[in-house]
């Protein structure tokens, strides 16, 4: 570990929106990585998200319990390979409710067990990725987004709700860190405008950078299959 003057805190970055640094361990980020690892295999796996303007975005993903793609959900990859989605496992459900209670308190919606975590989007940075300035506006549910990031630092850039613009903060996020965004900042624009490249803690093993986005759809639940 570098050297650090200042310790990193809890910081409220704008009003229901909570960085907490180093919240998982060097063990919980292992295992979620070789989790994520597995996600990413084919079918319904890691791919490149075509925009409808005839872009991509650089940031590839793969998705849990939803399949989102510019812009909304479908069970399917409708924008891949057609398989259906990889369920969202009920584990990922407690640790965003876990998430949203260490960083909002219990009382906060979203860290109660009627809040239903049922979608995942797995984003994974090369060291030229970036993510633009939007907000997560295609679910139902006003419950807080709950981000978790692996490997590579990047710069999280936290908006307002009114425009892709100034005001903004600039967040580092580390391996490990959450980030919970809710209440009145749930739909902020957010973005990642750059990634560091060679900053993943060596012991994970992992060359470049993953974010787990957790998120309540508010959909009704899926038939059983
Ligand atoms: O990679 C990140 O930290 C942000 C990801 C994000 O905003 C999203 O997937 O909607
Ligand atoms: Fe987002």
């Amino acid at each position: 570990m570098d050297a650090e003057l200042f310790p990193r805190g809890r910081r409220e970055i704008a009003p229901g929106a909570v960085h907490l640094p180093d919240w998982l361990d060097a063990g919980r980020q292992r295992h979620l990585l070789e989790a994520c690892r597995g996600w990413a295999r084919p079918p319904a796996g890691l791919r490149t998200v075509r925009t409808p303007g005839g872009g991509t975005m650089t940031a590839r993903q793969v998705c849990l319990g939803r399949h989102w793609y510019p812009y909304g959900y479908a069970r399917t990859v409708v924008d891949g390979d057609g398989s259906p989605v990889k369920p969202f496992p009920g584990r990922l459900g407690e640790l965003a409710r876990e998430a949203v209670t260490d960083a909002l308190g219990p009382g906060a919606p979203g860290a109660d067990p009627a809040t239903v975590y049922d979608i995942a989007l797995i984003n994974f940075y090369d060291a030229e990725a970036r993510m633009g300035m939007h907000r997560d506006s295609d679910e139902s549910c006003d419950a807080p987004v709950v981000s978790l990031s692996l490997g590579d630092t990047c710069v999280f850039r936290f908006g307002n709700t009114e425009s892709r613009t100034r005001p903004y903060t600039d967040v580092e996020l580390r391996s490990g860190d959450l980030f919970v965004f809710g209440g009145p900042s749930r739909l902020a624009y957010h973005g990642v405008p750059k990634v560091h490249a060679g900053t993943a803690p060596h012991e994970l093993g992992l060359t470049g950078r993953l974010n787990l986005t957790l998120r309540a759809s508010g959909f009704p639940p899926e038939p059983a299959r």
